[in-house]
Parts: structure tokens; C-alpha cells; sequence
């Protein structure tokens, strides 16, 4: 009798990044993961880590990777080197971030054509994700014809907000024609994280209402009721709402056709501007925290206008969410910088005693993998820094969604 196959390789695709991670289901344990980065430039780097056994030496590739399907084959090596390829009969599926599901995919969806048309379909309104995202389903399929391909989509947590959440105040039929409408991105983290939230206090996800500050390379807010989304900072596209490491967030409109009469711009050149050159490498040339909060230290006063261009909207959002849900439970910083930047935790929260907000100074200076609470006894709000884990939330939606195919 052959055993069930429990394994789940995850794979979140970025513009020219893949991360991924081997899973077995049977105990949730993480048997190995890695990143790919650079890829389409000379200087493209694999890192591989074994973590199973007792895990194993990182092993790093350096030299160029020209695409997608280029980086999933060099993965795949690595992963047979650890005796974990994609051709072992213990893997029971391949699960996918894929970022923009439109109105369609509220779920984890099993991947066929017409699946694969759709998220094509989708690629205008996620111009830097859903192709890297359809070149990794592709470059899987063609190597395990025979798995079930899963794609998990960022927008779903999001398909529970309220009309008044979701539509923008423009003419409604021009809206409906285009399906124009916030959808929000990173839902798998803030679904995943707001759970771990109320996990972390004690309580069940329905109890709780969290606001969850996702704050990576793209960064985004949510309010989340009871476990179910109510408001989001990303709109149509990942480039509404918080600053990013590239992205300008929240800009009026009106900036958009100004640059195009004004300054003759064409579409193409003002997408490029506020997507990749805008933010906070728009502001001071690094989208790293790291270099920035170093930068600042050492009296650069660029890095500090991007500092405080950056936490004057954070805080904004933090205080509009508070007022969409009434009441607060927790607010809760997660992603690279949420995770890591202990600044930009103490100056987000800094002067909102009022709202029951404070952040304990030694609290929030511990280095650590755990949930915990940053927030001193005597607050009214909890606040928590709980790291994210997307590919560990994809392989579980994907495992429940195949297990059952897979052994029938
Ligand atoms: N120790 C740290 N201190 C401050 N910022 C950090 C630290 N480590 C990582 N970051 C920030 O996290 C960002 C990456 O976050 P991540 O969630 O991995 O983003 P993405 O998934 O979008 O690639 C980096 O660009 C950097 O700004
Ligand atoms: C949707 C989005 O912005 O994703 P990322 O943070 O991975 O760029
Ligand atoms: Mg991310």
C-alpha cells in the first residue's frame, strides 16, 4: 500500500523574486525554503536552506537567471540535492500566491485553462504580480503535469468588505463596465495574522476586532471584525493607500493627468513613476528601513522626510480604522519592516494615548520569531507584533483543498 502523499510546495512568485517552501502536512514542519532574487539581471542569487533532519548549511547560487521558469528549475535542484524533488511521490500539491483574483476567486481555487485565462485576464490591474505569478504556475505544471496546481489569491480575505468599503465614489455604470473597485491585496497575511492576533490574546478570532499594519516591500492596513475584513488600504491595484518601498500610496488623482499634460507623461512612464520610483525610494532613494533608519541616525535629512512622510500615513490609516470599527482590540505590525523596524512601531503608535494606544519601550526593543505584545499592562488596546507566514497559510488552504482529490 503507497502512503498518502502530505507534501505542499509553496510558491510566491514577485516581479523578480520567487520564496518557497517545502511543507509536510502531516505535521505542518517546514523541511526546507529558500529565495530567489534578482532575477532577469547578471546578478540574480539563489539561497537555499535544508531544515529538515536537523536542517543544513544555506547553499547559495550567484550568476544570472534569466526568467521564472530558469529560477523554478534551479529550485528544483536544489531541492533534489536534499533528496526533496519535485519528482518525489510524497508531494501531494504545488500551492501559489497569485495577487490579483478580481471579483471571482473568494476561494483557493484548483488551477485549470480556464482558471489560468482568467488570472491572465486579471494582469492589467496587477501588472507587477500576476505575470510572475502565471510564469511559476506554468513552469510548475510543466514540470508535475500530474499535481494539482493551487492558486491562493491575495484579494480573497478581502471579498467580505461592505459596498461602502469597496466602491469608489465614481460614476457607477463607468465603474461596473470596467469592474473598478477596491479589491486589496496581502489578504492571506492579514487573514492569517489577525487569527494569530486573537490566538495571541486568548481569544477566538470572532471575538476580536485588529487592525493589521502588513508593512513589507508593499505594505497595507486592514480592519478586520470578527475575522472577517471590513476595510483595506489597497484598492484596484497593490498601489492605493500606505507608502511603500517603491509605491507612492495614496495620491489625488488629479496628480496622474496633471503629469500628463503638464509634464507630457504618458501612461506607461507615470505607472512606472508611482510604482517603482516613487515611496520611499522615491523620497530618498533607499526602500530599505534598515539603510533609512541608519541614514536618519546619522542626520540625513531626506531619510527623514521619508521617515515621517511614511509614519504621517501609517497613522492616519491607523486612526481612520479605528474609527471604521468602533473598537479596537489590537493593533498589530507585522511583514519585513512591521516585524523588524522597532522605530517605525514606537513613532506610529507615539501620542495616541487618547485612542488607548501605547508601546512599552523595552517591549518593543526584543528581537524575536514569537508573537507578542509590545503594550504596556495599563493599555486599553493591545499592541502586537505577530510575524506573518503566507507560504504556511497557502500550503494549508492548499492541502485542504487536494488532500481528499489526491487520495480518492
Ligand atoms: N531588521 C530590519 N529592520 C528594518 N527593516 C527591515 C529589517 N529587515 C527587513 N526590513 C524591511 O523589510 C522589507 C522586506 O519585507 P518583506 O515582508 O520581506 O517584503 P516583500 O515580501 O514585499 O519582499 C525590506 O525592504 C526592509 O525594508
Ligand atoms: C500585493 C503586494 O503588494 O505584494 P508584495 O508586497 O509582495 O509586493
Ligand atoms: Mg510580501
Amino acid at each position: 500500500m503507497s502512503t498518502t502523499p502530505t507534501r505542499v510546495l509553496v510558491l510566491n512568485s514577485g516581479s523578480s523574486s520567487v520564496k518557497y517552501q517545502l511543507l509536510d502536512m502531516a505535521d505542518g514542519s517546514r523541511l526546507a525554503q529558500g529565495l530567489v532574487e534578482r532575477i532577469g539581471e547578471d546578478t540574480s542569487r539563489l539561497a537555499h536552506s535544508p531544515l529538515h533532519g536537523g536542517g543544513g548549511e544555506t547553499r547559495e547560487r550567484t550568476g544570472p537567471i534569466p526568467d521564472h521558469a530558469a529560477a523554478l528549475k534551479a529550485v528544483a535542484e536544489e531541492l533534489a540535492v536534499d533528496g526533496l524533488g519535485l519528482d518525489s511521490p510524497e508531494l501531494a500539491a504545488i500551492g501559489h500566491r497569485v495577487v490579483h483574483g478580481g471579483l471571482r476567486f473568494t476561494r483557493p481555487t484548483v488551477v485549470d485553462d480556464e482558471v489560468l485565462a482568467e488570472i491572465e485576464r486579471l494582469v492589467p490591474v496587477a501588472p507587477l504580480h500576476n505575470p510572475a505569478n502565471l510564469l511559476g504556475i506554468r513552469t510548475a505544471q510543466a514540470l508535475r503535469p500530474d499535481l494539482p496546481q493551487v492558486a491562493v489569491f491575495d484579494t480573497a480575505f478581502h471579498t467580505t468588505m461592505p459596498e461602502a468599503a469597496a466602491r469608489y465614489a465614481i460614476d457607477v455604470e463607468t465603474a461596473d463596465a470596467h469592474r473598478i473597485r477596491r479589491y486589496g491585496f496581502h489578504g492571506t497575511s492579514h487573514a492569517y495574522v489577525s487569527r494569530e492576533t486573537a490566538r495571541l490574546l486568548g481569544k477566538e478570532p470572532e471575538e476580536v476586532n485588529v487592525i493589521v499594519l502588513h508593512l513589507g516591500n508593499g505594505a497595507s492596513a486592514s480592519a478586520v471584525r470578527g475575522g472577517r475584513c471590513v476595510d483595506t488600504s489597497m484598492g484596484l491595484t497593490p498601489l492605493e493607500g500606505l507608502v511603500m518601498g517603491t509605491r507612492s500610496g495614496d495620491v489625488d488623482p488629479a496628480v496622474t493627468f496633471h503629469l500628463k499634460r503638464v509634464a507630457g507623461m504618458s501612461a506607461d512612464e507615470i505607472d512606472v513613476l508611482l510604482n517603482k520610483r516613487s515611496g520611499l525610494v522615491g523620497l530618498c532613494g533607499d526602500n530599505d528601513m534598515r539603510e533609512i533608519r541608519r541614514r536618519v541616525d546619522e542626520g540625513d535629512e531626506r531619510a527623514a522626510l521619508a521617515f515621517d512622510v511614511y509614519i504621517h500615513r501609517l497613522k492616519k490609516y491607523i486612526g481612520a480604522y479605528y474609527a471604521v470599527l468602533g473598537r479596537v482590540d489590537a493593533v498589530v505590525f507585522t511583514a519585513g519592516v512591521g516585524e523588524n523596524a522597532a522605530p517605525v512601531r514606537e513613532a506610529a503608535i507615539a501620542g495616541l494615548e487618547e485612542l488607548g494606544l501605547a508601546v512599552d519601550a523595552d517591549l518593543n526593543a526584543v528581537r524575536s520569531g514569537e508573537p507578542r505584545v509590545i503594550s504596556p499592562d495599563y493599555a486599553r488596546v493591545a499592541v502586537a507584533v505577530v510575524p506573518t507566514d503566507e507560504e504556511l497559510e497557502i500550503a494549508r488552504q492548499t492541502f485542504a483543498l487536494t488532500a481528499g482529490e489526491v487520495n480518492a
